[in-house]
């Protein structure tokens, strides 16, 4: 360095050359700084919409879980028995019928052990015990095949309320109205929805089944030992407090642990997707950035690594600590019970029962609060799930049980405005327009001026904030919208790249993806000029348009945009309104669908169908029977080319059209001069 140029530290601010000049900008470290010990890595990540309600249950008081318990189980049985009512029916009847033969099966128990424990020969004893015995394994043979019929009808029925709330979910939420889809928040919404809504409710079922089988099992062995002696129960529940506190401490425990290890996991998962994703592929490899994010990886890798072998070692205390606790709380339990049996308060058999419903109920309790925290998780998540079907329920589309005649031969747009939901300003203000039948419009103007939003508004998918916009006579709004997206075909400025079959990529705007009327789709692809596309792939109509699936081929932008083009003209709607749809096209190909819309093919079917474009690419329209300029929202000219390139502005400038069109054409007429000249 200059020794005469001040040496610049980092944080000074030093102006940044550029033609703007005097931005003030720190210079930046030479090193970016590693997150501090003990500052949880993924601190600095937003939270994600599935982390809302992770460690929930951890954080809510046992009360409140034990609160909302009856009322989730009610909405679980309630949907369950809406899914298959014969199969709910026999999970329940026969959880509760398995669950008396556990009880039954202990007091059997205690009549074993009074025989045995009975004065007398041991042979007579056991006489005496047999016919016990012989009830207890009848018993627990019983409840095996309760317990059969219990998986049975859950294997019956889980499938099935996935099935169902799957279904329901996917249909309300594909026809909610296009305006709510556009908004962020609501997405957000669906996406939680279908990520943890659907897969906890899909789980509700197994684990309402679990938390009935221990309540069940507990509430049994409570009754056994209500019947063998009343003071059993209070000692039953002085064994259960410690070790019911335990549990929820190790549950809780376990909760949170779980929330913690999702936030590394979500961090080191970045690097992964950035090492392993093929839209990066490319850059990564070019600009060798492997070793860089292989790097950064490992540094994130230890740290979980680390925070692994800290939770592991947290969850033995806590598991050591239940088990103290929960062993010293047995241990005077048993101490009482023994107490009781030697100075004669209950039998020598009554109290060998005893010994083994507080011992089966300790383990059984575990479970009970480990399935009701997870239960109460997972409930809000299905709360939301519900709110958002809810939500997709108000935003169905409209539906009048009215539907357009097939077919129009006027469409009438008057004074139609549109404001986007939460935008500051109208995107439409005040449009007027007449659309005949045998005709093509044409839509210019700059970016934003509102071109796609009409678009969408004549396709049925907007409907206008004021104004009108009629099809032969009849009001939109008084229509069911289906009913007129029906009758439009529209290429979008970035079609949907199907992950389907050539064919189906032709037919699917027809709504099927599994038939298909061949000489339309012939005739449609040859007018697109995906012929030779198609013709080119190694099986033709049948190849599968993406990579994902076995001899899948990808395509260029271009060609995605003739099979686009195909797609609109196989409808063969009554509109059919192709949105820049040449835009990635080579010039050729461009040519050739403006070719085939304007004068080909297509041209002959024209006579009864209005043919709507967008373009930026004036040469191309000028032979539309009619042009409309848009600007900031409103129409500012319309006419024929002819018209508009006679068009002077009321300040005697040029019109708007001739020029953006003078504009184009001179820049090519310049760039082919100027080829000219070097020859
Ligand atoms: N989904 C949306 N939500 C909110 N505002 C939108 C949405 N789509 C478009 N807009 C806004 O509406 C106005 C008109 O947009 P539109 O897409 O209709 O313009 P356009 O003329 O088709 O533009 P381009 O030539 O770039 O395609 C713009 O200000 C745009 O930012």
């Amino acid at each position: 360095m200059d020794s005469s140029e001040p040496e610049i530290r980092h944080g000074e601010r030093v102006p940044v050359p550029g033609p703007r000049g005097g931005v003030l900008l720190p210079l930046p470290p030479a090193r970016a700084a590693a997150a501090p010990e003990g500052e949880e890595v993924g601190d600095e990540l937003k939270s994600a919409y599935w982390m809302q309600w992770e460690g929930e249950a951890a954080r809510t008081s046992v009360w409140r879980i034990l609160g909302r318990l009856p009322g989730i189980s009610r909405r679980v049985l309630a949907l369950a028995y809406r899914a298959d009512a014969r199969a709910a029916v026999m999970v329940v009847v026969l959880q509760i019928a398995s669950s008396l033969m556990s009880a039954f099966g202990l007091l059997a128990s205690v009549r074993v052990l009074s025989a045995l424990f009975a004065q007398g020969a041991t042979s007579e004893r056991i006489h005496h015990a047999l016919p016990s015995l012989v009830l207890v394994a009848g018993l627990l043979a019983a409840q095996g095949l309760l317990d059969f019929g219990v998986a049975r009808g859950q294997a019956a029925l889980t499938p099935r309320v996935r099935r169902a709330v799957e279904q329901e979910f996917l249909r309300l939420s594909c026809h909610v109205r296009l305006e709510a889809v556009d908004d962020a928040a609501f997405a957000d919404e669906a996406n939680k929805a279908n990520d943890r809504g659907l897969y906890y409710m899909r789980q509700s079922v197994p684990q309402m089944v679990q938390l009935a089988h221990a309540v069940l099992g507990l509430t049994g062995a409570a009754g056994v030992l209500a019947v063998l002696h009343p003071l059993l129960l209070p000692l039953l529940v002085l064994s259960v407090i410690p070790q019911g506190y335990a549990a929820v401490r190790s549950a809780r425990a376990q909760f949170l642990s779980h929330s913690r290890y999702s936030t590394l996991q979500r961090r080191i998962r970045l690097f992964t997707w950035l090492l392993l994703d093929r839209d990066s592929a490319a850059e990564v490899r070019a600009s060798t950035a492997q070793q860089a994010l292989l790097e950064e990886h490992e540094r994130f890798a230890r740290r979980i690594e680390m925070e692994d072998a800290r939770l592991g070692r947290q969850e033995a205390n806590v598991a050591l600590w239940g088990r103290a606790v929960g062993g010293l709380a047995v241990g005077a339990t048993y101490a009482v019970l023994g107490w009781m049996t030697a100075t004669g308060w209950l039998p020598l058999a009554a109290g060998g029962g005893a010994f083994l419903a507080i011992r089966s109920s300790r383990g059984t309790l575990v479970s009970v609060v480990l399935a009701m925290h997870q239960i109460y998780e997972h409930a809000l998540w299905i709360d939301d799930l519900e709110r958002h079907l809810e939500r997709c329920r108000a935003l169905q589309p409209r539906c009048t049980g009215r539907r357009l005649a097939d077919g129009v031969k006027t469409i009438s747009v008057t004074d139609v405005h549109y404001i986007y939901p939460e935008a500051g300003r109208e995107a439409l203000r005040g449009v007027s327009m007449t659309l005949t039948a045998g005709s093509t419009v044409t839509f210019v103007g700059a970016n934003g001026s509102g071109k796609s939003t009409m678009a969408k508004l004549l396709a049925g998918l907007y409907t206008p904030s004021k104004g009108s916009i009629c099809w032969d006579g009849v009001e939109v709004r008084e229509v069911d919208a289906e009913s007129i997206q029906a009758q439009v075909a529209m290429v979008l400025q970035d079609p949907v790249e199907w992950p389907l079959s050539a064919l189906a990529n032709v037919t699917i705007g027809a709504g099927s993806i599994t038939e298909a009327d061949p000489q339309r789709a012939l005739g449609a692809v040859t007018e697109s000029g995906a012929d030779r596309v198609i013709a080119g792939l190694p099986q033709q109509w049948a190849t599968p348009l993406s990579k994902r699936f076995k001899n899948g081929q990808e395509l260029s932008g271009g060609n995605w945009s003739k099979v686009a083009v195909a797609r609109g003209l196989y409808q063969d709607a009554a509109v059919l309104l192709l949105d820049e749809p040449t835009a990635s096209m080579d010039a050729r190909a461009e040519h050739a669908v403006y070719e085939a819309v304007l004068h080909g093919g297509y041209g002959e079917r024209r006579r009864d169908r209005i043919t709507i474009l967008i373009s930026h690419r004036l040469s191309s329209v000028t032979s539309c029977d009619m042009i409309y300029v848009f600007r900031d929202g409103r129409i500012v000219e319309s006419g024929t080319h002819h018209d508009l390139m006679n068009h002077t502005a009321d300040d005697g400038r040029p019109g708007e059209y001739r020029e953006m069109f003078t504009l184009q054409a001179s820049a090519y007429r310049s760039a082919a001069s100027s080829g000219e000249g070097n020859e």
